[in-house]
């Protein structure tokens, strides 16, 4: 057995880099040696439960090669709160809220919503859903459960609805599907304000709210009421899209609301007999969008048939096949996202200070 050291293990670790925050695992390891065994304890600050295996295997082959055979790595998971933005307040039971945004109506926006929502979950992540999508609230029918009315708990809060696992509000549970929301600016904002506020959520990492499409006062008197850590755009790769997504961009830039990525949806139809793959609205353009702005491209889906079906059955895919070629790249932008989210400001226990006169 060679000699063992702190000092040489974590020369050995300093070599292997998390592949979705792209950092050394060093700087959130803890490693105990005990006689000849060595324990390694990692601890990740996003959901990647799919990823355990690989990272582990990955630390016990560096330590096998260096003839270090006594050893465990145990991976855990501790997601932490970030900061948003100056002056909103945050909701002690929800730790990161993102927005998912898109410049132009019927990208996808919501489609990717709940099944990134779900990929978060399925990686680990306590989810809420908020939908902010007063015109077209479609989270319920996408949750399968459009025919549930909240309850008021004893404190007259409502008691978010929870579909696949997921805590959710929406307009779309409070009106009929079919009332169409007339509302000016200022009542949605109110109404979305109590609709955040005013649900009982429970130890929430991750709220995903999917804004209403478009980038015009609402969703920028949104963007500075929500306390959001950091946002999503969503675009399909045609000229038109990518230009409303551009704007999209400088809505949250505006506000000082980081950008976490782009997801380009409907990117390449593949068709549901043969399996044929086509790039009917273009390719790439969502990638070099992100390359040109120098923001993250998170990964794109295709056009497929299966992925409408299974929202408007209210199962989505990540949900109805979660091990398939789909619901995988679901999970790969939830790694992403949130392992991003990990290189913004944490935010401290700072307890007030207490002035006793
Ligand atoms: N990758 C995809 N493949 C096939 N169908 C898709 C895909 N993404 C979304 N859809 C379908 O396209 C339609 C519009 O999607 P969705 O409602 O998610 O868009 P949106 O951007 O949220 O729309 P809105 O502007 O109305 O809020 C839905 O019927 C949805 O099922």
């Amino acid at each position: 057995m060679v000699n063992l050291t702190n000092k040489k293990i974590k020369i050995i670790l300093s070599k292997i880099v998390d592949i979705y925050t792209e950092q050394n695992i060093i700087s959130s390891n803890n490693i105990n040696i005990d006689g000849d065994k060595v324990q390694i304890n990692i601890e990740l600050n996003y959901p990647a439960n799919s990823y355990h295996t690989t990272l582990s295997n990955t630390i016990t082959d560096a330590l096998t090669k260096n003839g270090i055979n006594n050893h465990s790595v145990d991976i855990k998971t501790k997601i932490v709160k970030y900061t948003t933005q100056k002056g909103v307040d945050t909701l002690p039971e929800v730790k990161n809220i993102i927005a998912i945004a898109s410049g132009k109506g019927g990208v996808g926006k919501s489609t990717t919503a709940v099944n990134l929502a779900l990929a978060l979950q399925a990686e680990g992540a306590k989810v809420a859903i908020l939908d902010a999508d007063i015109y077209g609230p479609s989270q319920p029918r996408m949750l399968g459960v459009s025919k549930i009315k909240p309850e008021s708990s004893t404190e007259g809060k409502l008691l978010p609805i929870l579909g696949h696992g997921i805590q959710s509000m929406s307009i779309g549970y409070l009106v009929k599907e079919d009332n169409p929301m007339i509302w000016r600016g200022p009542m949605i904002t109110q109404a979305l304000e109590q609709m955040l506020r005013d649900t009982l959520w429970r130890g929430i990492d991750y709220m995903i709210i999917d804004l209403p499409p478009g980038t015009g006062d609402t969703q920028l008197t949104l963007s500075q009421k929500i306390p959001v850590s950091g946002s999503i755009i969503v675009t399909t790769p045609q000229d038109i899209a990518l230009i409303d997504a551009k704007k999209g961009l400088k809505m949250f830039e505006k506000v000082n609301i980081p950008i976490l990525g782009i997801v380009e949806n409907m990117s390449l139809h593949i068709c549901s007999k043969c399996g044929y793959e086509e790039a009917i609205f273009g390719t790439g353009g969502g990638k070099a969008m992100a390359i040109n702005e120098g923001i993250e491209f998170l990964g794109s889906l295709p056009l497929k048939m299966d992925i409408q079906t299974d929202v408007d059955e209210g199962t989505p895919t990540v949900t109805k096949d979660p091990e398939g070629k789909i619901a995988k790249i679901y999970k790969e932008i939830a790694k992403k996202v949130s392992a991003k989210l990990t290189q913004q400001s944490r935010v401290t226990n700072a307890f007030p200070s207490i002035t006793i006169e």
